[in-house]
């Protein structure tokens, strides 16, 4: 029988350092919350704000509205044990940097929003802050820079102010700041860091800054503070554990603090759990889904255990029974306990009282954040029956797939590909999406509100295509693309078409900044019962001698970026979506398209953070893309692409993949994976990204020439490609046509200088 949970007092094992003893730890609570707004109200005022047409005034109120809104939520739900400072202008590691004063200073600006903007989208020529993936999330963070020089200056204006405005309102908060150790080892170097330099070695200097901070959010009031180390649940150096104990030793023997809760989230600890249970922190916070509580509970001895049993990395509801045997095994130990998340709900919708078009009998299995605050409420008070449901019952087992073939060897496919393409040295190209305008937006609406016949709506998308084809043909681009415009997400406009799948109507998610995505939730037996590209890719193709590449979305990808439930195994899901993509592949080859990109931006994303579960994905994620792209004939170019997926990480995999022609991202990490060794042995065409898609800045000739020709002195001859980081459909017309030109211009300056031959006076 679950005990209802009650509040509690750690056992005072630091009591002696700290003047006062720590206070409760409230039996019920969460890491965080989504912060876009439930109408993702943020976005359109951030958005409003850098076009010009809003004051900062404007969007603090936006900020400040959205903020008192969820308080005032989760109170009425019941939550406890709310938290602060998980709002963000635009991303909680940039926030960290604030915190400590390290935002590099060509980004100063003179209100903190305007440092945020700069450092996050760069300005006045500033390239931005490289940005890549939140550990195995599809939520970008922007990567802070730390050098030997780096001055830290603690800045706890953001938490303090957040932590006053939730008081105001009757809600006691729990401030939530990045820990130290996590920051450390997210950040790179500076340009002008010695080699060898590595962030964490700065430790000291920011632990200053967090002593400071803490001091002062004592001051303020606050009991407890949140500390995230999700860095932790990662394999870690001897080094790395040694730094967290120094840390936490010495932020935890503090004479001035509030009491600190580390969380964890995103996997288990393991090494790194008896050096936090063995340092003064008064609470720990553990990811009891994706982890299990440790064999042996002595080491969590005399530490509040945060038990992360309700998910945030999903939108199931919870296995109650599953839930209650973990948080029971902890009572009966006389381990002190409160019933949480497993990691912020930031990854989740808000509401799903928001949906209203889902099937009844799916909608029974689902929670987003709200029920998931019902359901940890619940949980803490004891009761099983109202707030959570048992997992699903998993459905027959699917039809057994056929087994996996190989393509032709690569110089076989190589040599019918050149002849039926009869491409130049270093083409160029675009990575499928074209700027979505306002009126395809309004379009798609009113079609889906039943305001637009559907042979309008086609009759726009018709013209559509013609307009970005007219484009890129003046533009001179060598292969084409025909724009997407019939595509609100990439992944989505699949799961729309393809059985097993639903989509919601509200469920947003923050991918990066005021960028969101609906996450499709794959609840049963992944079928395609039709073509589903094939239309657009064969209008499109009949209107433009130049080859047209169709666009697909790679199985990993699309299972990435959807919620799967919970009991099926993603190796399982991934093979019935490849052999979905399959068939697409074999439709467009069927109406003489000579090219089909297979996108996979989020291969590196699905890495697990332990090295030793490494191998065992890659071999599923490649075997699904093979089984996705093989069945094509040896003159059908298979292209992929792969953004912020640090590729580095995965070259092998990219390899294994065996597609004729990657494009990567590239130019945010300043050409970084270009000089990897392995790089020289690729031995099939390679685009690395010469346009940051993900920036409002235009590149330059000049730039991009000197990209292009830094990537043919390290790539085999013959192989490179120009193409932009990513796809186009984030920007705007005027930017990409100038962009695009430059680009063309720069692959002609580089391509012919490579034939001149050399003149002898
Ligand atoms: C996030 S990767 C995007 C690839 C897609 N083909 C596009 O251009 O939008
Ligand atoms: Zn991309």
């Amino acid at each position: 029988m679950p005990q209802p949970a009650t509040p509690h007092r750690p056992v005072p094992e630091s009591a002696g350092r700290r003047r006062v003893a720590a206070p409760e730890f409230p039996a019920a609570t969460i890491l965080g919350y989504p912060r876009i707004g439930p109408r993702r109200e943020l976005k359109r005022a951030m958005e409003a704000y850098w076009a010009g047409k809003a004051d900062l005034a404007q969007l603090r109120e936006t900020g400040r509205r959205l903020r008192a809104g969820t308080w005032t939520d989760l109170a009425g739900r019941g939550l406890a044990g709310q938290v602060s400072n998980t709002f963000s202008d635009y991303d909680q590691v940039l926030d960290a940097a604030l915190l400590l004063g390290a935002v590099p200073d060509r980004y100063r600006r003179s209100t903190p929003e305007d440092t945020v903007f700069a450092a996050a989208r760069g300005a006045d020529g500033l390239a931005p802050l490289r940005m890549t993936k939140w550990f195995d999330t599809n939520y970008h963070y922007l990567v802070p820079e730390i050098g030997p020089e780096t001055r830290f200056r603690a800045d706890p204006a953001k938490p303090l102010a957040e932590y006053a405005e939730a008081r105001e309102l009757g809600v006691e908060t729990r401030p939530v700041l990045l820990g130290p150790v996590t920051f450390l080892l997210l950040s790179e170097p500076t340009a002008g860091a010695p080699a060898g330099f590595t962030p964490l070695s700065r430790l000291d200097a920011v632990l200053d800054a967090y002593e400071q901070i803490l001091g002062a959010l004592a001051d303020a009031g606050a009991g407890w503070v949140q500390l995230d180390e999700p860095a932790l649940v990662a394999d870690r150096t001897p080094d790395e554990l040694a730094a967290t104990a120094t840390a936490y030793r010495r932020l935890g023997g503090l004479a001035h603090r509030p009491a600190l809760f580390v969380a964890s989230y995103f996997g288990a600890l393991r090494e790194a759990l008896p050096v936090l249970a063995a340092s003064p922190v008064e609470a720990i916070g553990l990811d009891l889904v994706r982890g299990e509580l440790p064999d042996e509970l002595d080491v969590v001895r005399g530490k509040v255990i945060v038990a992360g049993v309700v998910s945030g990395r999903d939108v199931w509801r919870t296995d109650a029974t599953r839930a209650n045997e973990q948080l029971d095994r902890l009572r009966a130990a006389g381990v002190p306990v409160s019933v949480s998340t497993s990691c912020s709900l930031l990854h989740v919708p808000y509401d799903l009282a928001a949906e209203t078009d889902l099937p009844a009998d799916l909608t029974g299995q689902l929670a987003f954040a709200a029920q998931k605050v019902d359901e940890v409420v619940a949980l803490a008070a004891g009761d099983t029956g109202t707030g959570t449901v048992p997992a699903p019952v998993p459905a027959a087992a699917p039809a057994a797939l056929p087994p996996v073939t190989d393509r032709s060897p690569y110089p076989v496919r190589a040599a019918a590909q050149a002849a039926r393409l009869a491409l130049p040295d270093l083409p160029t190209t675009t990575i499928g999406s074209f700027p979505q305008t306002g009126e395809l937006r309004a379009a798609r609406a009113e079609l889906a509100a039943g305001r637009l016949d559907p042979a309008r709506y086609d009759a726009i998308i018709e013209a559509e295509i013609d307009r970005v084809l007219a484009l890129q043909e003046q533009l001179g681009l060598d292969v084409l693309v025909h724009g997407e415009p019939e595509r609100n997400d990439m992944v989505q406009y699949f799961a729309e078409h393809l059985d097993g799948f639903a989509v919601t109507g509200n469920g947003w998610v923050q991918s990066y900044g005021s960028r969101c995505t609906r996450p499709p939730i794959l609840h049963g037996e992944v079928r395609r019962t039709g073509p589903i590209t094939v239309r657009w890719a064969r209008y499109a193709q009949s209107r433009t001698d130049r080859p047209v590449k169709g666009m697909l979305t790679g199985p990993v990808t699309i299972v990435a970026w959807s919620f799967v439930r919970g009991d099926l195994p993603l190796r399982t899901v991934v093979h019935q979506v490849a052999e979905a993509v399959r068939g697409e592949v074999a439709d467009l080859e069927a109406e003489g398209i000579g090219i089909v990109q297979v996108d996979e931006p989020a291969l590196r994303e699905l890495l697990p953070l332990r090295a030793a579960e490494r191998d065992d994905y890659l071999d599923w994620a490649v075997a699904a893309y093979r089984r996705a792209t093989s069945g094509a004939g040896d003159d059908t170019q298979i292209h992929t692409h792969l953004c912020y997926s640090d590729a580095d990480e995965v070259l092998a995999a990219i390899d294994a993949l065996d597609a004729d022609v990657t494009s990567i991202e590239s130019a945010r990490s300043h050409g970084r994976i270009l000089v990897e060794p392995a790089l020289r042995s690729f031995a099939r065409g390679l685009g690395p990204g010469v346009y940051d898609i993900h920036s409002q800045r235009v590149p330059s000739v000049v730039e991009i020439a000197d990209e292009l020709r830094a990537a043919r002195v390290a790539l085999p001859a013959g192989r490179v490609w120009a193409n932009p980081d990513c796809g186009l459909k984030t920007r705007g017309y005027a930017e990409v046509t100038e962009a695009l030109r430059n680009l063309v211009a720069a692959a002609r300056e580089v391509r012919h200088a490579a034939t001149v031959p050399v003149r002898r006076d």
